[in-house]
Parts: C-alpha cells; sequence; structure tokens
C-alpha cells in the first residue's frame, strides 16, 4: 500500500443529547447534576485511506457519516481515537459552513481561501476561476445571505475544488445544484481525483459512489459495517436497507410480521437469508466468480435467470457472445403470495457495477397483471449487445409495483462476456452505437494560402 493520505485508529464520538434546551445550561451551572444521555454516533472507527485514493461512504439516516467527515475536517474533536490527515483539506459539508452570511460572494471567496491557507495573491490568481465556475453571475458582490441554495453550493464547490486541495472532502453537495452545474462538479472531481487528489465521499447516491470511487466503506449505528469495493459495499447496503424495510433485522421486534408469513407459508423460503441463487455463474476459465447476492420480500421468486444467444441456444458453462449480438434474457419465476401487479426487470452492469443496459416490463409497456400463489410465468428480454469487449454481470428483479419492496433482487445473478467486434474496430467508450459521420471541408488549402 502507498502512503497513507488519511489514518483513523480506534475512533469513537459521543454526544450527550438533553431531555430539554434548558438541562444543558443547568449542565454548565451544576455539573455534577447532569441529565444529559450520552450517544455514541461512532464507535471504533478504524480506517485508512491510501494517497490518491477516492473513499465513497454510505450509511443510512444517522449512520454517523457526517460525524466522521466532521471530524476528519476538524469541525469535531473524537471523543476518542486518534486522527491523522496528510495534506491540505477542503472539506465541502454542510451547505455554506465557512462562510459568512453578510460578505459578499467574492469576499467569501477570499475569506475561505484564507482560511484553508491560501495566500491572498493565490486566491487572486485563481479567482476568475472559482467566479467562472460558480457561474452566478453579478451575485458574486451580494453578501451570500441573498443567494439560493443553488447559488450557495454552486459558490462553496467551487472555492472547495479550485484551492489546490490535497484532500477532498464531500458530503452529498452533488445532489442540489441543477443538471449542468451536477455534470460540471462530476466533471471536476474526476479530474481533482485522476490528478491524485486523495477524497472522501459520503452520498445516498449509489451510482455516483461507484462511478467515482475506488472503494467504500459502509456504516451502521456509528460502526463500519463493511468495506470493500464499491459495488460490493452498495449491494450489501441495500440489502441492509431491504431487510430493514421489511423488519427482518430484528425478528424479536417484528412478531406480526413474522407470525402472518408463518401463518400462511412454512416453507424454508421466508426464514432466514433468501435461498442461495444456485445458476452457475461461472465460465471456463472461473473469470465469474462473482457471488450473486439476493433479497427481497419473497411474495414471489426468481427460479432462473438464462441469456440465450442470437440461435437461441443456451450454454450455462460458456457465456460468450459476439459484439452487438442479440441475446436473450429469460427470467423464470413463481408466486408464493397474491400480486396485484407485477414489473421484472434487470440490468447488465460492467465489473464497477454501473448499470449500462437495463429495463423492466412496465416500461417495455408489458401488463402482468394480478397473479396468484402457484403460479408460473417467464418473461423475456431480447435486445444487442453492443458492448466493449469486457465482461458483464446481470441483475434480475420484480416488484409488485414502483413503490413497493422488491420480491426479489438478484445481483451478479449471471455474468458473461462480449467479444471484440469482428471488423477489428476498437470500442473506446462503454457502449457503441450506430452512428454516420460526415466530414464537409469547407475550403482547400490553396483557397486559405490565396486568402492569407
Ligand atoms: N451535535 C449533536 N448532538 C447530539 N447528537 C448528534 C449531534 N450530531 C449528530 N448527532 C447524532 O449522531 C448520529 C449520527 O449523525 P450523522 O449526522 O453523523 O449521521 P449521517 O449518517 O450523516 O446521517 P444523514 O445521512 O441523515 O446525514 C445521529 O443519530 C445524530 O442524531
Amino acid at each position: 500500500m502507498g502512503e497513507i493520505a488519511i489514518s483513523l485508529n480506534n475512533v469513537s464520538k459521543c454526544f450527550k443529547r438533553y431531555p430539554r434546551p434548558v438541562d444543558r445550561l443547568k449542565e454548565i451551572l451544576l455539573p455534577h447534576q447532569s441529565s444529559a444521555d450520552e450517544f455514541w454516533a461512532l464507535r471504533d472507527i478504524n480506517l485508512e485511506v491510501p494517497k490518491g485514493q477516492t473513499l465513497g461512504i454510505v450509511g443510512r439516516n444517522g449512520s454517523g457519516k457526517s460525524t466522521l467527515l466532521q471530524i476528519l475536517a476538524g469541525t469535531l474533536q473524537p471523543t476518542t481515537g486518534q486522527v491523522s490527515v496528510n495534506g491540505r483539506i477542503s472539506a465541502l459539508l454542510e451547505l455554506g459552513s465557512g462562510f459568512n452570511p453578510e460578505f459578499t460572494g467574492r469576499q467569501n471567496v477570499f475569506f475561505n481561501g484564507r482560511l484553508l491557507g491560501l495566500s491572498h495573491q493565490e486566491i487572486a490568481a485563481k479567482f476568475d476561476e472559482i467566479a467562472g465556475f460558480a457561474d452566478i453571475g453579478d451575485f458574486i458582490d451580494q453578501p451570500v445571505k441573498t443567494y439560493s441554495s443553488g447559488m450557495f453550493v454552486r459558490l462553496a464547490f467551487a472555492v472547495a475544488v479550485n484551492v489546490y486541495p490535497e484532500v477532498l472532502i464531500v458530503d452529498e453537495a452533488l445532489a442540489v445544484g441543477d443538471v449542468v452545474f451536477q455534470h460540471r462538479c462530476m466533471r471536476r472531481m474526476r479530474a481533482l481525483m485522476d490528478s491524485g487528489v486523495t477524497t472522501l465521499f459520503v452520498s445516498h447516491d449509489s451510482g455516483a459512489v461507484k462511478t467515482l470511487c475506488n472503494s467504500a466503506v459502509m456504516l451502521h449505528e456509528g460502526r463500519i459495517y463493511t468495506t470493500g469495493s464499491p459495488n460490493a459495499v452498495i449491494i450489501e447496503y441495500m440489502k441492509l436497507v431491504t431487510q430493514e424495510e421489511l423488519g427482518l433485522l430484528n425478528d424479536a421486534e417484528q412478531p406480526t410480521l413474522v407470525e402472518r408469513h408463518d401463518a400462511f407459508d412454512t416453507s424454508d423460503r421466508l426464514k432466514g437469508e433468501l435461498p442461495e441463487f444456485t445458476r452457475s455463474i461461472g465460465d471456463r476459465k472461473g473469470n465469474n466468480s462473482k457471488k450473486p447476492h439476493r433479497r427481497g420480500n419473497r411474495k414471489a421468486l426468481i427460479q432462473d435467470v438464462k441469456i440465450l444467444n442470437s440461435l437461441g441456444e443456451y450454454s450455462r458453462d460458456n457465456l460468450v457472445f459476439n459484439f452487438n449480438e442479440e441475446v436473450t434474457l429469460v427470467v423464470d419465476l413463481v408466486v408464493y403470495e397474491p400480486l396485484q401487479g407485477c414489473i421484472v426487470g434487470f440490468f447488465v452492469c460492467d465489473k464497477n457495477g454501473n448499470e449500462i443496459i437495463g429495463s423492466n416490463t412496465w416500461e417495455e409497456n408489458l401488463q402482468i397483471g394480478k397473479l396468484s400463489p402457484g403460479e408460473k410465468f417467464t418473461v423475456q428480454f431480447k435486445f444487442k449487445l453492443p458492448l466493449r469487449p469486457v465482461s458483464y454481470s446481470v441483475t434480475v428483479a420484480g416488484s409488485e409495483d414502483y413503490t413497493s419492496v422488491t420480491f426479489d433482487w438478484i445481483d451478479n445473478a449471471l455474468v458473461f462476456q462480449v467479444l471484440p467486434p469482428d471488423t477489428g474496430k476498437n470500442i473506446h467508450a462503454l457502449v457503441d452505437l450506430p452512428m454516420s459521420v460526415e466530414v464537409s471541408r469547407i475550403s482547400n488549402v490553396s483557397a486559405v494560402q490565396v486568402q492569407a
């Protein structure tokens, strides 16, 4: 492992919670009669982020993400443990934190830049770039208290990413602002990451975590729940979210759900972990060793998933397709509880978990309708694979409708490989769509020379 930029050693943070605001005052006057409760927002966090890496932090509301970032940014002190950050930190935490509402945008840029350790000349040299990035027009010379929340975040982000940070800490800020600005932020963050800035990125947007981060950590109730590749961590996160929604995490506290299920189904289907999805997902070279992950409320289950080639053949041990081959994804399902409706869908994902192709029966205007226990049905999706020649995984899922919990969701149900095009064309992007190209030569060399 290379040089470590951020290291946390047994970091814990305890907040005091007072029943009433006046109790906080009472404690100051009568320190021995405190009525505060202790609340541990973080417990024993051990983490090392190598220089130049981007770490994504995910977790449910209240899991301790912001507390962790504030400790790293130095705006909160840990109760116990050691924090070490190697390099100049630029933190984009709460909206406009670090801004003085009475100052203009311009004054705040200088104020913030100085706080971040830049000289007046360095900020002046960067000012036009910052103002251009924020793109808030004449508002740059208005007090920031008159700004909309979108303007606030534009300026805050512009400062944070343009002050040569060595460590960048970003909390959800990209969620604010218009689409154009979000794209600009993403591009800038990528450029910073490419230039070797160590980044910590908190987000509820699993796509952004998968796209931007080298690794991820999931916090749960103040502790590290899991760490690993962004995709693996997001899968665990989604699994936990679903389990919590179903109340399966703590059956003892959810007797009605368990009793209700046991009342009409005694099979193993509803007990403990979902059954392993046993479809082979390995190719002969053993490249496809990704384990399937499964979650859902089990009202219906996916029984089998296959991909047929353009000839309608299925080879479970050799899922290799030609570039742009038309394939058929076949999903077999069985219903266990009455369903008022049913949507079945899929994603084809790259190795980072980015969704490249995907659709579902609803979006394709196919109404499955009501289903009864015991019914079995098959959904087939036919589509082409104009994809870069690498390996892909398939996620399949079904739910009663868009708002309900999925009844079954299987990540990595299958893994397949796409071959390079026969034509020898290099595929430079993720997808290669049909296109036509035209070149119009406006003038020839001699005409240009004559004009010159
Ligand atoms: N100053 C404080 N005093 C008391 N409790 C606090 C304080 N700050 C945070 N907490 C509590 O610590 C826990 C973790 O909060 P934190 O804001 O770090 O969570 P989070 O994961 O960032 O949540 P979210 O996704 O909602 O932003 C929460 O239960 C929160 O109520």
